[in-house]
């Protein structure tokens, strides 16, 4: 197996406070890399510091085989990979395409090579229609077309994505988010994502969560719903009364809003059991999959706890 990214106790001071606590973690070469965590956690720090754009106080990185901190190497990792932040890095005056390949200019690529990229990048995050506007009067999903398209025109090994689709309407999000999967899933380059929306990192091949600077939880998307999430059955019953004896007879624990009564269930298999043995006492009933956002909240509401992996 190749890693992309290796990071070995990595911490960051940002004077007395320790806003990364000895991280470890690798991501593997051609994988949809999902960085998690709620405001504050230290996404950011960490992905500037892999990014070669903030020191680290200690520990060791190595980003496509080259260790950072040593002067060529940093130079070397930089033209390996793209970087799509929050804010934009592009020029309002100039049109998607002359931004794009002034951007392509700066990596030092010849003129055969710089057509050949943007009609690939162009491809990709479908520029036709967009691309002789100044970039100041793009929507915001269209801003983002190009961002990306911007951190790919080196073709980078590694693209790292800081909250792609934030603020993005749902259709530009699917769109962006399909341009993505597409090139990663085509092209075998590592995508490094940070995101708050749950299903974004559904999709991914491997997950981390981070709290308070410290990896709380890591695995793939399943094993962490099998772990932290859970199946959920909604019903309502035409009597209440008869309900709550059924409840009580299978030793059901429930929660009740508004009539309607939530049944944790250990899968869907054990909710059909007992949703045909409560058949004739429903009116209306809804079996809910476990979710990455159950995830999320089971683990922002535990405590502090870590999973070895940290200092
Ligand atoms: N330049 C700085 N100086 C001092 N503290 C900082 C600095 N940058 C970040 N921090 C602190 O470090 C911690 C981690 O911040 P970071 O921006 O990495 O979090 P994040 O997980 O990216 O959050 P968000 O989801 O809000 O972007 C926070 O407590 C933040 O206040």
């Amino acid at each position: 197996m190749t890693f992309a990214i290796q990071v070995d106790h990595l911490q960051k001071h940002y004077g007395e406070h320790l806003a990364v606590r000895g991280i470890s973690f690798k991501v593997e070469q051609g994988s949809l890399f999902a960085f998690l965590g709620a405001n504050g956690a230290g996404k950011s720090t960490t992905i500037e510091i892999l990014c070669t754009l903030l020191q680290k106080s200690s520990g060791t990185v190595t980003i496509n085989g080259y260790t950072l901190d040593d002067k060529s190497h940093n130079a070397k990792i930089r033209k390996s990979i793209g970087v799509v932040f929050q804010q934009s890095l592009l020029d309002e005056r100039l049109t998607v395409r002359e931004n794009i390949l002034h951007r392509g200019k700066t990596y030092g690529l010849s003129k055969a090579q710089l057509t050949k990229n943007y009609q690939f990048v162009s491809t990709y995050l479908h520029l036709d229609d967009i691309e002789l506007q100044k970039y100041g009067t793009l929507s915001g999903g269209q801003k983002r077309r190009a961002d990306i398209a911007r951190a790919l025109i080196h073709r980078p090994q590694i693209l790292f994505l800081d909250e792609p689709t934030t603020g993005l309407d749902p259709q530009t999000r699917q769109f962006v988010w399909q341009a993505i999967k597409q090139l990663q899933a085509e092209t075998n380059m590592t995508v490094f994502l940070t995101t708050h929306y749950m299903e974004e990192a559904a999709v991914a091949h491997q997950v981390i969560v981070l709290k308070q600077g410290r990896i709380v939880a890591e695995g793939t998307p399943d094993a962490l719903k099998t772990k932290y999430a859970y199946d959920q059955m909604a019903l309502v019953f035409h009597d209440r009364s008869l309900g709550l004896k059924w409840l009580k007879e299978n030793t059901l624990p429930y929660t009740e809003k508004l009539g309607i009564f939530y049944v944790r269930v250990s899968s869907t298999l054990t909710a059909l059991t007992l949703l045909k043995s409560a058949e004739p006492l429903l009116a209306s009933f809804e079996v809910m999959k476990g979710t990455m956002d159950d995830v999320f909240i089971h683990i922002m509401a535990q405590g502090d706890g870590t999973n070895g992996s940290n200092d």
